[in-house]
């Protein structure tokens, strides 16, 4: 996948560029990113990309004209076919469905604006879709950038080992992650779970799937209710719902 990322702080990306999974995706050739700085298509000594907002009030605004040479750039870098994509409070929440379809684009540019914000008309005439990554205002989309980067390189083909199937992961199936152990068996007097020390596969599959189950009902139940449950599921969601404290 080519990814051009765009940002006047562009070795910011070398947290995804440099370290684990994403930083494997791109030396094993699975993730080309590219970083453009609008900085670059300033003209003027000062290298300006912002200034005062029209209307007044607190900040500055990302000029146009330095974003959009650094879109042409991008898109140009990315191979024609990319989906520009804006990261902002203002974009539609990023969930694993949206992740899903990221994945399966050719190419994506990801503008991350800085300040205030980057004058509406380049979002208007040159933006396909603004995405957020949760309801909080951050310094700049960077990190709401590198979240995306991150969740989208997982889902490649070949990107993680059969160890680390993305199938697995936990809201890849709609659920939260069950509970995970390692060495030693007792920690500070609390033991792992006696199931998982065993070797029943089968009894093992059943009690993480019923772990995810519990937590989800718990702590987020609205992912149940969005969620096709098979007859074990359903079967045990009854048992937990038997065995809750009244
Ligand atoms: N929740 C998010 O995904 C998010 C994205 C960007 C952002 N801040 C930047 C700074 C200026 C403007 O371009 C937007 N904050 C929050």
């Amino acid at each position: 996948m080519r990814v051009a990322a765009i940002s006047i702080f562009p070795e910011m990306f070398r947290a995804i560029t440099d370290y684990g999974v994403s930083g494997r995706a791109v030396s094993e050739g699975h993730l080309v990113l590219d970083c453009i700085n609008p900085r670059t298509f300033t003209h003027d000594r000062h290298r300006t990309v912002d200034d005062r907002p029209y209307g007044g009030g607190p900040g500055m605004v990302m000029k146009a004209e330095p974003v959009e040479a650094a879109i042409d750039e991008a898109v140009e870098r990315v191979g024609g076919e990319a989906k520009v994509i804006c990261l902002s409070p203002q974009g539609r929440v990023l969930d694993q469905a949206m992740v899903e379809s990221l994945a399966a684009e050719p190419g994506l540019v990801l503008l991350s604006g800085r300040y205030e914000g980057i004058d509406e008309r380049v979002l208007e005439s040159r933006v396909d879709e603004e995405i957020s990554i949760g309801d909080y205002v951050l310094s700049g989309g960077e990190l709401a950038a590198m979240v995306l980067v991150d969740a989208v390189v997982r889902q490649i083909p070949g990107v993680l080992g059969h160890s680390q199937s993305a199938v697995e992961d936990s809201f890849a199936d709609g659920l939260l992650d069950c509970p995970h152990y390692t060495r030693p068996e007792e920690h500070r007097g609390s033991r792992v779970p006696e199931v998982l020390l065993g070797g029943d596969h089968e009894r093992i599959r059943r009690w993480r799937l019923k772990q995810s189950l519990q937590r989800t009902l718990i702590r987020r139940p609205e992912l149940l209710r969005e969620r096709e449950l098979t007859a074990e599921e359903q079967r045990l969601l009854a048992e937990i719902e038997n065995e809750r404290p009244d």
